[in-house]
């Protein structure tokens, strides 16, 4: 049997050389095609193999009647459409450590330049001025250089800054003082990085949650005069609140690899002379291309002859048998890791999962994944999956343990999951009831009664008369509709909460005002 294998992305021949040696696969080059012409012939291949520029859409997954795998040479999936592709059984596997070193390098490069204006000077000379006092710049030599996103990137970044003389801070949530201070940084929270770096660099994905990461209010919190960089994605630093900025004399200079809407750039943003830029060229080393095309071309090579993937970033297939017995919980898990992640404060160090009654004699591995994939995909994105899932828990330092116990505290099921962090412990239990129904049974030792779903709040105040009240008052005049409300209190005039199903999604401004009334502690808006 020969498989067809599609590169529609510049890749070296050096780069993809298993693939071309490797006698039961045949490899076609096709790079620069429509959208039209992908669609065309993509029902031929069963692999695609691309870089950030083809853009993998649900319409060229469904085309794809043959498609079994699609790698991406490098590590942002958002080319591609993941969630078509799961749909359709197509595993999609990344090169997640190939570029690492390559973009933290560029970011290295941009950073000097930027704070050197040596773009600017070069352009000057090459226009025969020589302009030595336009160019004047900073050092970079004991400032402050903010990293928000402290994964594979961010901390390489670090380690060549420290070689600047530079101080670093940095904001991620699977960092700890700990961990920060093992290597020679400070940890900090977003608010800590904007407020104290002369510089800062973000290495987060972009995902709903870090999409305009740092916009209008961020850079209110910033220092005057601070320089921003931007090589990880277009989207988390808001274009225009980034021109303002930088027009009102707020940013004295930005770096930016990555833009909005690429290929297309932002032209005002450009013509400014504080900014430098590249066309997304973080990963653009020949020893990077080479590395990551070197690693996804084994994957496809070994996925063709039915191998398992290792660095799958989707869903696998699940076998019939695991899949009837374990379904009916998918659901309830989804909706219990997603609400904790949503709930929780700092650093998570520990993720506890019992299952009582009628699963302890189950195997619950996938369940677990599944609720371990749903926690940490609040942080990392669309990159973990029910494989990878323990992998990634495990390079994080995060300690997670699988219990059963026989009682099942009076349900026929109970699924009870505990994340303690840097800062707090958090619990939710949730159960499924005959008829398919889940329910949310106890969160915080709270016990409730709560289908999870659709949008909710989670008040946390102190049991006094009249709260409710302000709280339904507040809904009402702000036009969010309450559809349910569960309360519930330790003791008379302590602790208590609510937790409410409301019509239509609080913004986090409302949620604020709301956190303002002096009876209660936290206001917290989950989306499920
Ligand atoms: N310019 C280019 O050519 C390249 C860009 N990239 C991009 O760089 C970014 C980082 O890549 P890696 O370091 O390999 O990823 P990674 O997954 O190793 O690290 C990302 C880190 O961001 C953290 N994070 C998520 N949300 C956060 C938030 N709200 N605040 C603070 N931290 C948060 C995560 O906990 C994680 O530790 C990705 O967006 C990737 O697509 C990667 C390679 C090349
Ligand atoms: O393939 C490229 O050059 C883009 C790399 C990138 O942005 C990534 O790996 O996330």
């Amino acid at each position: 049997m020969i498989y067809k294998v599609l590169v529609s992305d510049p890749l070296s021949d050096d780069g993809i050389k298993e693939l071309l040696d490797a006698e039961h696969i045949q490899v076609d080059k096709k790079t620069g095609m429509t959208e039209q012409e992908l669609l065309d012939c993509i029902g031929e291949y069963d692999a695609l193999l691309v870089r950030s520029q083809t853009q993998v859409t649900r319409k060229v997954i469904e085309k794809a009647t043959k498609l079994k795998a699609i790698g991406r040479a490098g590590v942002g999936t958002d080319n591609i459409d993941l969630a078509a592709a799961t749909e359709h059984g197509v595993v999609v596997v990344n090169a997640p450590n190939g570029n690492t070193i390559s973009t933290a390098e560029h970011t290295m490069a941009m950073l000097a330049a930027m704070a050197r204006r040596v773009p600017q000077a070069y352009y000057s000379l090459r226009q025969d001025e020589w302009n030595r006092k336009a160019f004047i710049g900073v050092e970079l030599y004991r400032k402050t250089l903010g990293i928000i996103g402290f994964g594979r990137i961010g901390g390489e970044v670090a380690k060549r800054a420290q070689g600047f003389g530079m101080r670093i801070i940095a904001s991620d949530p699977f960092l700890t003082e700990e961990k920060a201070a093992k290597l020679g940084i400070q940890y900090g929270s977003m608010e800590d990085v904007l407020e104290q770096a002369d510089f800062i660099t973000v290495h987060t994905p972009l995902l709903k949650e870090t999409h305009h990461l740092i916009s209008h209010e961020q850079f209110g919190q910033m220092k005057d005069g601070v320089y921003v960089l931007n090589c990880a994605r277009g989207g988390l630093v808001d274009e225009n609140a980034l021109l303002e900025a930088i027009q009102g004399g707020k940013v004295a200079g930005a770096s930016l690899d990555v833009f909005e809407n690429e290929p297309q750039i932002n032209h005002e943003l450009l013509a400014l002379p504080e900014v430098i830029a590249t066309p997304h060229l973080g990963a653009s080393t020949v020893e990077a291309q080479e590395m990551v095309a070197v690693d996804v071309s084994r994957e496809i090579a070994d996925m063709l002859s039915g191998k398992p993937a290792k660095n799958p970033v989707n869903m696998p297939a699940v076998s019939k048998e695991v899949l009837q017995k374990l379904e009916p919980y998918f659901s309830l898990c989804e909706k219990l890791g997603s609400f904790l992640a949503q709930i929780s404060r700092g650093a998570i160090a520990e993720i506890t999962v019992t299952y009582s009654g009628e699963l302890q004699d189950t195997n619950v591995d996938p369940l677990t994944r599944l609720i371990l994939k749903h926690i940490l995909k609040h942080y990392l994105g669309q990159q973990i999956n029910e494989v990878n899932a323990f992998h990634v828990a495990k390079q994080k330092e995060i300690v997670v343990n699988e219990q059963k116990t026989t009682s099942g505290y009076g349900f026929t099921n109970l699924i009870a999951i505990t994340v303690r962090t840097n800062q707090e412990t958090r619990t939710v239990s949730g159960t499924r009831i005959e008829g398919g129904r889940i329910e949310l049974v106890n969160v915080d030792q709270y016990r409730v009664d709560v289908i999870p779903t659709g949008h909710m709040i989670y008040i946390h105040h102190t049991d006094q008369p009249g709260v409710i009240g302000k709280v339904g008052t507040f809904l009402g005049q702000n036009d969010v509709n309450i559809a349910t409300m569960q309360v519930g209190r330790k003791e008379r005039g302590g602790d208590a909460i609510m937790l409410l199903s409301v019509d239509k999604n609080m913004e986090q401004a409302l949620a604020d005002e709301l956190a303002a009334v002096p009876e209660i502690i936290d206001v917290t808006t989950i989306e499920l």
